[in-house]
């Protein structure tokens, strides 16, 4: 059982202690002159009023990954429609923050956490790509680091996920193993399910990955929290189990969201998976799937229905899209 998934765990999982930043260093600078993108690494974080967190993870980034060693060339925050002070705090903190939709902003905008990565990649140049949650309360350099590692030391990986233990925080109590919620109920099952070969993936819904642009930008993005998903499947799909790699980097504790989101969290997770099964060959509906989730509230003696909307939109490949400028920057109006 689940032997192939196994063998790719043993061949591609590492840990952020691996990777030292000096070798990495030397990786990055071997790959100056060689073109396309020269070795250029960008940290992106995408944000959606996240005034509390993404100072802090800025901060940490420009102070010990550009100014202490040149290792990270830009950190870009896609501020995706916050009403806080995100875009303030992360400018003041040393990002470069681009506005969700003054990017290719002659396109029609979507909305949520994937629309905001498809545009980074037009406002960023590096030819690897790092995408950082913006809502960490735990963020430390090795989630740079560590990612990086397997993508600038052996050229067949073309994506890296991290993977990490995920307490759930309850008024300020830890309760260990309770975190990733989504994950554990939703995605995996799917993965599990429909991919045994992914079986190994230990945080598929993980916010912390990296990529090689020129994999990227040939990929469609589910515009919503199903972009992760989307990106995994479509990755082992295009370019096969090994170009996947995981990087344990510990712990990670993050902002817990209601349970009325992440259920509509689950309904794009569970859309994602059924394009994909459609799409990959693997499925045919006799009859698509309906996106509205109902949510009920208790109301006197009685319960309020809220309707949410789950369906998920999709981008296609940024390769392909004009006014995409590849490794130099797009234009940010
Ligand atoms: O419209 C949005 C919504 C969220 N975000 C940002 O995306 C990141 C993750 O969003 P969050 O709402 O904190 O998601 P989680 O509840 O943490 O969901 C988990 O599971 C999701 C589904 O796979 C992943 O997208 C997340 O990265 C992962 O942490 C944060 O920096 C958000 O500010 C946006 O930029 N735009
Ligand atoms: O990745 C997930 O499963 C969701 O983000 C939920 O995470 P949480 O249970 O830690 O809030």
């Amino acid at each position: 059982m689940l032997t192939e998934a196994t063998m790719w765990m043993r061949r591609r999982t590492s840990a952020a202690a691996d990777w030292p930043v000096e070798m990495l260093l030397g990786a990055k600078q071997a790959r100056t002159g060689l073109g396309a993108g020269d070795g250029r690494i960008s940290v992106v974080l995408p944000a959606r009023n996240e005034e509390e967190t993404v100072g802090v993870i800025v901060d940490a980034i420009r102070r010990e990954l550009v100014e202490r060693v040149p290792l990270v060339d830009e950190i870009v925050v896609v501020d995706s429609r916050s009403t806080d002070r995100t875009a303030e705090v992360a400018a003041a903190a040393g990002a470069e923050v681009v506005a969700q939709d003054a990017v290719l902003a002659d396109l029609p905008p979507m909305s949520g956490k994937g629309e905001a990565l498809w545009k980074s990649l037009a406002a960023t140049t590096g030819e690897f790509v790092v995408f950082v949650d913006a809502d960490l309360r735990n963020f430390a350099p090795h989630f740079v680091t560590g990612l990086l590692g397997p993508l600038l030391t052996d050229p067949t990986v073309g994506y890296v996920k991290g993977c990490y233990d995920r307490p759930l925080m309850t008024g300020g109590t830890r309760v260990d193993g309770a975190g990733g919620r989504v994950t554990e109920l939703v995605a995996r099952p799917l993965i599990n399910l429909h991919w045994p070969a992914l079986a190994g993936v230990i945080q598929p819904l993980g916010g912390e990955y990296a990529g090689r642009r020129a994999l990227l930008e040939r990929l469609p993005f589910v515009t919503g929290y199903g972009v992760e998903l989307g990106l995994l499947l479509d990755v082992f799909q295009d370019s096969g189990l090994d170009a996947l790699a995981q990087v344990d980097l510990g712990d990670r504790v993050h902002s817990h969201q209601s349970t009325e989101a992440l259920a509509a969290m689950s309904g794009q997770i569970m859309l994602t998976a059924w394009s994909r099964l459609q799409r990959h060959g693997r499925m045919l509906p006799l009859e698509p799937p309906g996106t509205a989730l109902a949510w009920f509230q208790r109301s006197g003696t009685g319960h309020d229905l809220r309707v949410n909307d789950v369906g998920v939109q999709e981008r296609p490949p940024m390769i392909g899209v004009p006014g995409y400028a590849g490794t130099g920057r797009s234009v940010v109006s």
